[in-house]
């Protein structure tokens, strides 16, 4: 892999670094890429305001898109902008023709970025379709001079590889300092190939695909030497791009680099979940290299065929897909086997191997037990769950309630499980000795005093917010409610349950303790507990 200084020091003076200081130089720039903020203000004055936000926010560089600009007037614009950048500037002209908002001639915008280029802007950005234009004649101009961007807007989904590579070199052949691609996702599997042409390209190259499942091309970017990560400014969303924030504080990008393992979470939907907020400073709290990123996953099946590399080292399995990613598993711990749900895997770094866990179990019935506990004030280790004998109520016979259920069992309980579909209900009793019921009758069902329920259903997640799965009047008989469900972290189920004189355990907790014991298997190392535990109170 050619990481992003390395290729430009060899574009530009035709050398590797071998002076041992000049090595160490550019070791510390190689895991730089540079973020980017896209600015697509109205006016002129608001793009000057906008590039000051963009530094405050963490960005490194601006990409200017003259194409937004109303009654855009080159000369004094530009001069304006370009005066008053607060970083390095990209300048982007964007015609219709290329997804752009500009629709007058050719002539009049090629003139602009000749003379974004005179007045000093770092970069311009020109498309392939017309680079051979202006890439050469503006080199040739200004050798020591700002740099062109030679870019491809692909309307449509990745190309193969065989595509991009054909792509690749004719924009390499324009003379271009740095090539950018860009695609719109259909499906995580095309990012592969834009992670195979950032780590193969000869020349500094930006490739990234737009659109929810395209994120990742963003976040891994600094990992496969990519030279730019775009990040949108705060109150600017853009589809499948993070924010600067998120890069900054969350990912941290400037500190990734080739050697960082990948772990993500399968899911589908994936946006939702608070992992990337506690699994990122988990890793660098303990000094681990690693990093963790949603992964919407349209298709297990091709998603396993494609990311075999040992980089992409583990993962944590979430809706819908905790049972169905057993199969893929090469071997599944007995614990996940009797459960019949993985929420975690990992690759061994020896064969390659896909593991499967489940940290889901744990980590609930610790949490309940622990609430119980608790209340007793029962201090230590004792020989008996506080669960043993009790009725255990399950709401939900899916990857979670399989989890809670085999836990509860494990524990002495008495289990029911209540699902709207009455057959799995029923599997899932045959493995807990339990008892199982149409979804409908826990309506109507009136526990045994002291009784334990865990809703491990959608409800009360958005957007049943306000629902409950049980009928308030029986809420007073049960000793204690756990609620699978982390965000809201007090749901209508727990306030309820709490007014109704119940202990309570929120999906925070039980989402905490899976964690801690994903983290362990993901890094091989001791979780930092406690400071797993005040990220989930600071910021869920
Ligand atoms: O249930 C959950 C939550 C989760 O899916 C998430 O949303 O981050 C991650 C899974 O590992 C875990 O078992």
């Amino acid at each position: 892999m050619l990481p992003f200084f390395q290729k430009l020091l060899r574009v530009e003076a035709g050398a590797t670094a071998t002076e041992p200081y000049l090595q160490i130089y550019v070791d510390k720039l190689l895991s730089d890429s540079l973020v980017c903020a896209p600015l697509m203000a109205r006016s002129v004055e608001q793009m000057v305001i906008d590039m000051q936000r963009a530094k405050a926010q963490g960005a490194d560089a601006v990409e200017v898109r003259l194409d937004f600009i109303d009654s855009f007037q080159p000369s004094p614009d530009l001069e304006t902008i370009i005066r008053n950048k607060p970083l390095p500037v990209i300048i982007v002209y964007r015609p219709r023709w290329e997804g752009g908002q500009y629709e007058g001639d050719e002539h009049t915008r090629l003139e602009a970025l000749r003379l974004a280029h005179d007045l000093g802007a770092d970069y311009i950005d020109v498309e392939l379709k017309v680079a051979s234009y202006l890439v050469g004649e503006v080199k040739n101009k200004h050798q020591a001079g700002g740099k062109v961007i030679v870019s491809s807007y692909l309307n449509g989904a990745t190309p193969s590889k065989e595509d991009l590579g054909h792509l690749v070199a004719r924009m390499q052949a324009t003379g271009a300092d740095i090539i950018k691609v860009v695609s719109n996702a259909d499906d995580i599997t095309e990012l592969e190939r834009i992670f195979h042409l950032l780590s193969r390209s000869e020349v500094p190259a930006v490739a990234y695909s737009l659109g929810e499942r395209g994120l990742i091309s963003q976040l891994l970017c600094p990992k496969f030497g990519g030279a730019l990560v775009y990040g949108a400014m705060e109150g600017n969303s853009i589809p499948g791009l993070p924010t600067l924030d998120n890069l900054r504080e969350t990912y941290k990008v400037e500190n990734i680099n080739s050697d960082t393992k990948v772990f993500g979470l399968v899911s589908k939907p994936v946006s939702h979940s608070k992992g990337p907020i506690l699994h990122n400073p988990a890793f660098r709290h303990a000094n681990y290299n690693g990093i963790y990123v949603p992964m919407f996953v349209d298709d297990l099946k091709e998603f396993f065929e494609v990311y075999t590399s040992p980089e992409f080292a583990g993962y944590s399995v979430g809706f819908p897909y905790k049972e169905a990613v057993v199969q893929f598993c090469d071997e599944v711990h007995p614990l996940a086997k009797s459960i019949g749900a993985v929420n975690t895997i990992i690759r061994k770094p020896s064969d390659g191997k896909l593991i499967g866990y489940n940290t889901d179990c744990e980590g609930s019935i610790a949490a309940i037990e622990d609430a119980l506990k608790e209340q007793k004030s029962i201090n230590g280790a004792s020989l008996n769950s506080p669960l043993a004998g009790k009725q255990f109520v399950v709401a939900g016979a899916g990857g979670a309630g399989r989890a809670i259920a085999v836990g509860a069992k494990s524990r002495g309980a008495r289990v029911i499980i209540f699902d709207i579909d009455l057959a799995r209900a029923e599997s899932l009793a045959q493995v807990v000795s339990g008892e199982a019921q149409p979804f409908e009758s826990l309506a109507h069902f009136q526990p045994e005093n002291g009784a334990i329920l865990a809703n491990a259903t959608p409800i009360g997640m958005h957007p049943s917010t306000d629902r409950i799965p049980v009928a308030e009047a029986t809420l007073g008989s049960y000793q204690l409610v756990f609620d699978a469900v982390y965000t809201p972290r007090k749901t209508r189920l727990l306030k309820d349950a709490d007014a109704a004189g119940a202990i309570t355990v929120s999906g925070v907790e039980m989402f905490l303790r899976q964690a801690i014991g994903q983290f362990n298997l993901f890094t091989g190392r001791e979780a930092p507990k406690d400071f797993m535990r005040e990220i989930v109170l600071s910021k869920f």
